[in-house]
């Protein structure tokens, strides 16, 4: 069933734009922020039309624009519609800078408001489809990226269309998301796999000495230069250049690289005769760059250049159902290297890898899971042993009971899974259901039933 959010505080405008819908759409209206938010939670609406000025600031827009963080941030895949005044093109810009669909303008004209609405019905229903298709395709095609999140699947996907194109592509992310995995990836699927992958951490060399390691040097051109070198650039040619921590680049460096990815010639150290050189750019950084932009750190004319495609890469406590997976398999993997192999996490474990918040993200569980196979007594893996405690995770941000009950009846049925190495029977026993309602609830929320890894 399609369902209309109308939040304005007009009575008159209000039952004017009811009347707009047919039977065919649920319609709700709602006067003010609170009551727009109980209705988004109660009714979860695909679209919402938001009119700016609501009250205690109905003559300007700012309670609007606070109602519309808040709507983007509980469902973000609702359709926001901003109805502003007709002299009002400032705000409609912002709001639709701010995340929402489209604006209309008053005064209210049926047929135009109808078309709108049922456009952003369609938008909505689309992104649901692709959401769900995306959802059946089993686990990440790309070898080394395990993954089972809808988040990573879709950068997974990109990452394919991508890499057999040159273009230059930014990786953004936390520390330990798994950038650099990915640039090798971009590098891997592309033409250019047996040509070079050449890596240069920009933040962890010196700024004196990252001019000469990027663009190489000429004999006799500094004090210690006895023989001309190649840079990392040039040593790329014919393959893949990956800038770690561009954020981190010196200004003066930023300059010439820009230059260089404009030119394509690399100009050592010293010398007057620029080289030539072929190579596909991809650079990761952890920090904001926009920010980095406004503090006069990092040129905006660069930032151009290096983001024709951006890839932002969540951070692991916002991918559902990664956690798990990636510990599994680094249990297998780490287990094997360390020589403790057949290891499994007891269900203490399950329950607090899924719960912490993980900041250092894949990095930080490499670590304790290494840590935690050491540790270990006996073939069972312990919270203890990976130093994270059992307490419960807050269901803070939820939308509504329903998500909080989604949410749980997930991670529970991957615990019991997991529990008994995927013996469904004592799966359902240990759940307290039945064998068909196990099934259904792991189709309903495509859970994966064997302990095959959904990628590797
Ligand atoms: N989805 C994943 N599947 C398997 N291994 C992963 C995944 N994501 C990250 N890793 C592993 O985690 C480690 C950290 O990843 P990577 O170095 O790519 O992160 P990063 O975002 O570049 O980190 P930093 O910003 O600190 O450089 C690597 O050993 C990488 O192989």
């Amino acid at each position: 069933m399609k369902r209309l959010l109308i939040v304005e505080d007009d009575p008159g405008l209000q039952s004017q734009m009811r009347w707009c819908f047919s039977d065919q759409i649920e319609v709700s209206v709602a006067a003010d922020r609170d009551s727009a938010l109980a209705a988004l939670r109660r009714m979860e609406p695909q679209v919402i039309t938001l009119d700016l000025g609501l009250p205690p600031d109905a003559g300007g827009a700012s309670e609007g624009f606070a109602l519309l963080e808040e709507i983007l941030r509980l469902a973000p895949m609702t359709k926001v519609i901003v109805v502003t005044g007709r002299e009002d093109k400032e705000n409609a810009v912002k709001a639709i800078g701010m995340g929402a669909s489209d604006f209309y303008q008053k005064p209210l004209d049926a047929d135009i408001l109808t078309f709108v609405v049922n456009r952003a019905f369609r938008l909505a229903e689309l992104e649901q489809e692709n959401r769900e298709l995306i959802g059946q395709t089993n686990g990440a095609s790309i070898k080394g990226i395990v993954a089972a999140s809808p988040e990573m699947m879709e950068i997974c996907r990109t990452i394919e269309k991508v890499a057999p194109t040159d273009v230059t592509t930014l990786i953004t992310g936390e520390t330990g998301t798994g950038k650099e995995l990915l640039a090798r990836a971009l590098h891997d699927l592309s033409h250019r796999t047996d040509q070079p992958f050449a890596a240069i951490n920009c933040a962890a060399i010196p700024e004196n000495l990252l001019e000469s390691e990027l663009f190489g040097f000429e004999k006799g051109s500094f004090t210690g230069a006895t023989q001309a070198k190649k840079g990392k650039i040039e040593s790329a040619n014919g393959g893949t250049l990956f800038l770690d921590e561009i954020g981190d680049m010196p200004m003066a460096l930023q300059a010439k690289l820009l230059r260089f990815l404009q030119e394509r010639v690399v100009d050592r150290v010293g010398s007057v005769k620029p080289v030539p050189v072929d190579v596909r750019v991809v650079c990761a950084t952890h920090r904001n760059v926009q920010e980095l932009i406004t503090q006069g750190e990092f040129r905006e004319d660069l930032y151009y250049r290096i983001s024709e495609i951006t890839l932002d890469v969540p951070a692991l406590r916002e991918r559902d159902g990664d956690a798990l997976v990636i510990a599994q398999s680094l249990l297998k993997s780490l287990g094997k290297q360390l020589d403790r192999q057949n290891l499994s996490f007891s269900e203490d474990a399950v329950q607090a890898i899924t719960s912490y918040a993980w900041p250092g993200n894949v990095r930080e569980m490499i670590n304790k899971v290494k840590r935690a196979i050491i540790m270990a007594d006996g073939k069972r893996v312990s919270a203890g042993d990976l130093q994270l405690s059992t307490g419960e995770g807050e269901p803070v941000n939820q939308l509504n009971l329903r998500q909080v009950r989604e949410q749980a009846e997930k991670q529970a049925i991957r615990q019991a899974l997991h529990c008994t190495s995927f013996n469904m029977s004592q799966a359902s026993r240990l759940l307290g259901v039945t064998r068909p309602t196990l099934y259904n609830l792991t189709d309903k929320y495509r859970i994966e039933t064997s302990a095959e890894s959904p990628a590797s």
